[in-house]
């Protein structure tokens, strides 16, 4: 538990929020290990190689919409339909001169037709079909390897499996995919005063709110997310289960007791058990950040203070778990500048993660900063769609300053 509560100062012993990040990356090896899965069971998993197209993809060419196919070279002059072909049911035969076959969406092209007329572009009389408007050659003919050529990659090592990236394998037929282990990454909470959800609150407790949103950011992620607990301040127990938590985990994570009062241990323990990168940044919120190694473990602990918590595994523990999951680059969050629509208060000295939501403007879209930007202040952490991310140095911002923003959804 700290013992006083936060100030805006630089301090020079401080990492800049840049420098950390780079500390971190660096640090962050990739995964290698790989395993076979059944494709519905690689959802968020992530490719150990290129996945190529064994046989291109569209395999035929085939029609974009229900209507006609037909020769392009006989004009606008009317066609005898002289048979169907359907998806999964392809014409078989030639069609001459002066005819045409009907044709379904998805359906392939016979060799000897160029064009497809749509339906609602032609009138049927028996078994002749007339045009309304002018035939245009080779319209809506999907062509073979429009999307995929034979042996052309269509996803590379690296991509993580997302819906849209399951649905590319399937097209391409693959029922078993290899995809890296899941990174096994360990996690607790420190505090005395914490207690589980469900239970009763006595005087000073709170909910181990921190606890939950680690598990879920981590499975948003999807890395396997080992759950040791709450446990009190006490640098024995917190030191025992770093060391056996740093032998069987890739990444060790903690909220809690990483600042300076007199029942934060997390740092001193990281120093006498495992090597220490540094425990301090220069952001707010978030100052003390603690990045070093407990046996085979990267380690990170996490300020307490819940939306410090959330904001700096944003912003420094997604982008090295990516990294370490064998995602491909970039692990950072894009940016986009966007005007803010309000003042924005700042003090000079940290890079100030401002919880923020976009709103319509006059312009396009806008920025503003949530009511309470306070650490304590979960629920503004929960109104929030973005972070403001504004530099170190600034001071204050008139409403209409260009701020740089990361969007929440996507980030992990
Ligand atoms: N003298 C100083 N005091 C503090 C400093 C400082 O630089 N000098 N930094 C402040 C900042 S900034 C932060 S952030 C906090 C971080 O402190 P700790 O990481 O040691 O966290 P605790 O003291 O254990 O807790 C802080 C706060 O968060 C609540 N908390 C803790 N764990 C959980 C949890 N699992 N779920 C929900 N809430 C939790 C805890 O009760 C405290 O209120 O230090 C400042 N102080
Ligand atoms: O400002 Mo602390 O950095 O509340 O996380």
């Amino acid at each position: 538990m700290a013992v006083c509560c936060e100030d805006n100062e630089h301090d020079p012993r401080a990492k800049s929020v840049e420098e950390a990040l780079e500390i971190i990356l660096g640090a962050s090896v990739p995964l290698s290990e790989s395993e076979w899965l059944a494709l519905d069971t690689a959802l968020d998993r992530v490719l150990a190689r290129d996945q190529v197209a064994a046989s291109p993809i569209p395999a035929w060419p085939n029609s974009a919409m229900d209507g006609y196919a037909l020769r392009s070279s006989d004009g606008d002059t009317p066609r005898q339909v002289v048979g169907s072909s359907f998806a999964g049911h392809p014409y078989v035969g030639s069609v001459a001169p002066g005819q045409a076959i009907r044709i379904m969406t998805g359906a392939i092209v016979p060799e000897d037709c160029d064009t497809v007329v749509p339906q609602e572009q032609t009138q049927r009389d028996g078994e002749t079909v007339h045009f309304t408007s002018s035939i245009r050659a080779g319209a809506n003919i999907r062509g073979i390897g429009d999307d995929l050529a034979q042996r052309e990659v269509a996803l590379p090592a690296g991509t993580q499996l997302r819906p849209s990236q399951i649905g590319v394998l399937a097209s391409l037929g693959v029922a078993e995919v290899e995809v890296l282990r899941r990174l096994r990454v360990a996690f607790f909470s420190t505090g005395d005063e914490l207690r589980a959800v469900g239970g009763t609150l006595r005087a000073g407790e709170i909910y181990d709110s921190n606890r939950h949103s680690l598990l879920a950011l981590l499975r948003r992620l999807g890395c396997e997310a080992i759950d040791l607990g709450r446990l009190p301040d006490d640098p024995e127990r917190i030191g025992n289960t770093l060391r056996h938590a740093g032998a069987t985990a890739d990444v060790l994570i903690t909220s809690g007791g990483v600042s300076v009062g007199e029942a934060d241990y997390i740092a001193e323990l990281l120093q006498s058990l495992g090597s220490v990168q540094f425990w301090k940044m220069n952001m707010k919120p978030g100052r003390p950040l603690a990045f070093g190694r407990i046996g085979q473990a990267d380690f990170f602990g996490l300020p307490g203070n819940p939306v410090s918590t959330i904001v700096t595994f944003y912003q420094f523990v997604a982008p090295a778990l990516r990294k370490r999951m064998g995602c491909r680059a970039p692990w950072t969050a894009p940016r986009l500048r966007l005007p803010c629509a309000t003042p924005i208060k700042k003090k000079p000295g940290r890079t100030d993660y401002q919880r923020g939501r976009l709103l319509p403007g006059p312009d396009g879209l806008q920025v503003a900063p949530v009511k309470t930007q306070s650490s304590h202040i979960l629920t503004g952490m929960a109104q929030a769609e973005c972070f403001l991310v504004i530099p170190a140095e600034s001071g204050d911002l008139p409403a209409g300053t260009m701020v740089d923003v990361q969007l929440l959804e996507g980030m992990v």
